[in-house]
This record gives structure tokens, sequence and C-alpha cells, in this order.
């Protein structure tokens, strides 16, 4: 593992993982929450960047913009199934819910008879949450086998204390190289900052436009370094905000 240097921003681009990255975990995912002084520095990186700052999540655009109102962000929600290319800009919505209407009943049905894993539902994407109920984590993954077999084109991806499926041909590293080719990020170097294995994708995409990516907590990882944690991630922040504006001696 390197040491982290000093982020520059007038070179570099930062990228940013949602849950486990800027925010802690709460067993509800709509119960997390940004501390203000995070979001104090995510506004002073912007600015420092010229806009090159794009959360990479696989929340739904909607969903971060209502956690980090009243700031706004360059992003990439559901995996990259949602790109805003501009904090301001509508999202492009680059598949349709009804692409999953198959996978959704069948889920639906088996949480239904189940009765403890629970189903989020993004549109594009379905999520099976066991956090509460961790002992349950192979039924969750029973339930999304077969609820995809015999079918193909869909992508089943595990997270922390989730089994999430969309459709097959998008994820992180793909979502991170086409904000690569857009205004504010075209010629710099992308700093991208995740927890989770489906930040992995973009990890491995970092090579492509000559960027580091920090990892934050243990596991294995194709970054070139590491966060501690969520307050570790909190601390870079701060600082590499700080440092922009001299106020960091
Ligand atoms: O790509 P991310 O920004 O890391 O989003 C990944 C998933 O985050 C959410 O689930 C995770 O956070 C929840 C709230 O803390 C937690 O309950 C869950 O166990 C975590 O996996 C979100 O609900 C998912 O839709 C995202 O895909």
């Amino acid at each position: 593992m390197q040491q982290i240097s000093a982020f520059d921003p007038s070179q570099e681009a930062l990228f940013l993982d949602f849950d486990g990255t800027l925010v802690d975990f709460a067993d509800d995912p709509a119960k997390v929450f940004v501390k203000p002084d995070v979001s104090e520095h995510l506004a002073r990186l912007q600015a420092a960047t010229s806009g090159a700052l794009a959360i990479v999540s696989g929340r739904p655009i909607a969903d971060l913009d209502s956690f980090l109102k009243p700031l706004r962000f360059c992003a990439a929600g559901v995996h990259g199934w949602e790109l805003r290319t501009e904090p301001d800009g509508q999202v492009q919505h680059l598949a349709t819910p009804e692409a999953l209407a198959t996978v959704r009943q069948k889920l639906q049905e088996a949480v239904q008879r189940d009765g403890y894993i629970q189903l989020e539902d993004k549109g594009t994407a379905l999520v099976l949450h066991y956090r509460t109920v961790p002992e349950r984590r192979a039924q969750a993954e029973a339930i999304m086998q077969g609820a995809v077999a015999g079918q193909i084109g869909f992508k089943v991806m595990s997270g922390h204390c989730v089994i999430e499926v969309h459709k097959l041909g998008m994820d992180k590293g793909a979502a991170l190289d086409t904000l690569m080719q857009h205004a504010p990020f075209v010629g710099r170097r992308p700093v991208y900052i995740g927890d989770d294995t489906t930040d992995e994708y973009a990890f491995a995409a970092l090579s492509r436009w000559g960027g580091r990516g920090f990892k934050v907590g243990n596991g294995t990882t194709a970054a070139q370094a590491r966060l501690a944690d969520v307050a570790a991630v909190h601390t870079w922040l701060g600082k590499a905000g700080l440092a922009q504006t001299g106020e960091l001696s």
C-alpha cells in the first residue's frame, strides 16, 4: 500500500462513493445523514476543482441530492445507470424499471414469504437487505439466485449486507470512464474513494486515466492506498479542502 500524497485540485478530479465512505451505515437506508462539516468540505473541494467532484453511488441520484441538499454534484447513480454530468443538469436514465419486471415480481413474492429480508426498489436496480438479520445472508443469496435463474442479461452483486441486481452492461468503472470524458473532468487525473466490492470496478478503471484509489476499511482491493473508516475519509476531505484555502499549516 502506498502513502497518501496531497490532493492537487488543479490537476486531479475527485470521485466519491456515498454509503460507507461519506456516511456511516444505518439499518434503514433512509436514515443515513451527511454531517455538516462534511458538506463544507465537499463544497470547498467542488469549488477548488472547478466542479470536478462527482458522487458515484449505488443510490439513485435523487436520493443523493436529498441527503446532500442544498449541495448538488456531478453524479453517477445506481452504479452508473443514472448519470448527471453537470451539477444542475438533467439526470440521464440509461435503463428503465421495466427491464427488471420479472425479477422484481419474483423478489417481491420471495421477500413477502421470508418476512425478514427487506427489498429496496430503486427502479433500475433491486436490493435485498439483510443488515438487521445477518444470519439470513444465505437465504438472501438463494432468493436472488432464484429470481434470476434461467434469465440472461442481469448482473448480481454483493455489497455490505446487500445483494443487488441490475441490468448487465454498467458498473462504477464504466461510469467513471464516462464522466472522465466530460468537462470539467477531461484532462484531470481521477482520485476515487470507496469502501465496497462494487467500488472495485472504479478502482480497476483508474489506471486508464492515470488515477489513484483509496479503499475505505479492510478487504481485498485494487486501490493504491487505504483510509481506515468513514471518519478518516472526513479528515482527509477536510485537509484536502483546507489545503486549497491556505488555512492548513
Ligand atoms: O455505492 P454506495 O453509495 O456505497 O451505495 C451502495 C448501497 O448503499 C445502500 O446500502 C448500504 O447502506 C445502507 C444504509 O447505511 C445499509 O443499510 C446497507 O446495509 C448498505 O449496503 C443502499 O441502500 C443501496 O441501494 C446501495 O446500493
